[in-house]
Formats: C-alpha cells, structure tokens, sequence
C-alpha cells in the first residue's frame, strides 16, 4: 500500500490549522500537504508536523491572491520577474517545512505564448531548485475554467521538453476522471512520470468512496506500478472528516 497523506486545507477543517497535524496523525494518515501555507510562520509548521510524527509533502507556489482567487501565473506572460521572486519566496517555505515537492501552477492564460512562457519558468524553476521535486497538475475547466493546464498530455508534453530530473506530473484522479471521464486509462499512460498522487470522488469532490473512480482497484493499480511517492487525500469531506476515513487503508496492527 502507498502512503497516505492528508490534505490540511480541505480536511479537519472543523480545527485550526495546527491542529490539525494531530488528527491527521490520530485517524492514520503519515503525511500531510497544504496548499498555501504562507498566512503561518513555517516554524510553527513544522513544529506541528515534527511534533505529529508526520511528513510535510507538498505545497504549491504562491498564487497572486490565494482568498478565492487564481490559481498561479507562470505560464501568463509578462510576469515572469514575479514568478521568479515568488517561486524563491516558495522555495524558502518548502525548505523550512523540508516539503517534498513544489507544485508550480500555471495560472489562467491559453496559446502559444502561455506555453513558451510556462516553458521557460519551469526550466529556470528545476535549475533554480535542482534540490526539490517540482510537479505540474492538470486541473479540470469546470473546477478552474481558463486554467492553462487542463490536459494530461499536454503536461507530459512539457515535462518531456523541460527535461529535467526534479519536473514531474502531479497526477490528481479527481480531475483526471473531470477531464477525460477514465482517470484509470490517464493513470496506465501517465503513470511513469508521476511524482505525487491526489484523490477525491466523482462527482462532487467528496470521500473517495462509491463514485465514478473505482478507488480499491486503483490502489492495487498503485500497489502493482513502480510509484513509489505518496496518495493524497484532497476532497472536501461530506461531513465531519474523521466520520468518512472507512476508505483509508491501515496498516496491520
Ligand atoms: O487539485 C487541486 O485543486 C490542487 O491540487 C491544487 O493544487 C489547486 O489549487
Ligand atoms: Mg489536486
């Protein structure tokens, strides 16, 4: 079995951020992730996941306005010198928390140079950081219409051109099942280039349980693949998140 993370930005929201550490590590989870950890000090951070006994695995690079607002812009041309002090500004965060991997959003722009722009941020981002895993997510046009990376292909496209060894997908099955309706057909193709996994229902983004994504069948699918990184739980949960766990595997006693 893999291991499971929890993402603190979508569960146990019913606590404050730090402690929600604890009940992530309580219900069974070994890692966590949060989205834009930046509105508190990294210190406390990580102090809550030392004192949890949990990884930090992933955050994402700051977005202009996190409160409801874009997500990213390093494929929006013209906003590169930003791109470059914010992805330091990231950069700092993940070293402090020792997060696994980074993941650069591409923020809202289409054609060709969003591409060339997207390109040539991600390879200056793996050579500024040859250090840290950095990963790009392919995110459904109905959950963030207009987003630049809304296709699979497309992201294994760019992270064959940007060629370098810490770029790799993010493979989030919640938005491939959105985007092509078969998360399983994206994950057989894809999966040798994943670097992390997230999982929710469809429809709905709830519990991993029941929906359009045959969860157990893709955890054996994990299980028999070479991925070896982590599964994140990024859903909102239906009701009080410790009452909707029965999907996540535990280890033997
Ligand atoms: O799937 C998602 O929405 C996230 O993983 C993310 O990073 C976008 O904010
Ligand atoms: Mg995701």
């Amino acid at each position: 079995m893999p291991r499971f993370a929890a993402n603190l930005t979508m569960l146990f929201t019913e606590l404050p951020m730090l402690d929600r550490f604890a009940a992530a590590a309580d219900a069974g989870f070994e890692g966590v992730e949060i989205l834009f950890p930046y509105d508190i000090p990294p210190r406390d951070l990580s102090r809550a996941a030392i004192a949890a006994g949990l990884d930090f695995v992933l955050m994402n690079t700051p977005p202009p306005n996190w409160a409801g607002g874009p997500r990213g812009f390093a494929a929006e041309p013209g906003l590169e010198d930003r791109f470059r002090s914010d992805f330091d500004r990231a950069l700092r965060f993940a070293e402090a928390l020792r997060a696994r991997h980074i993941h650069i959003m591409a923020g809202y722009a289409q054609g060709e140079e969003a591409r060339d722009t997207f390109l040539r941020n991600l390879s200056w981002a793996t050579g500024r950081a040859p250090h840290v895993s950095l990963t790009i997510e392919p995110l459904n046009p109905v959950d963030q219409p207009g987003y630049f990376l809304g296709d699979f292909d497309l992201a294994a496209d760019l992270i064959e051109q940007v060629d370098a060894p810490n770029l790799g997908l993010q493979f989030d099955a919640y938005h491939a099942q959105m985007i092509t309706g078969d998360a399983m057909a994206v994950w057989r193709k894809h999966a040798g280039i994943a670097r992390h996994v997230q999982i929710a229902g469809v429809p709905g983004r709830h519990e991993p349980t029941g929906g359009m994504i045959d969860y157990p069948a893709f955890f054996a699918a994990l299980d028999q693949s070479a991925y070896k990184g982590w599964v994140s739980a990024e859903y909102n949960p239906a009701g009080l998140t410790t009452k909707g766990l029965g999907w996540l595997p535990r280890p033997p006693a």
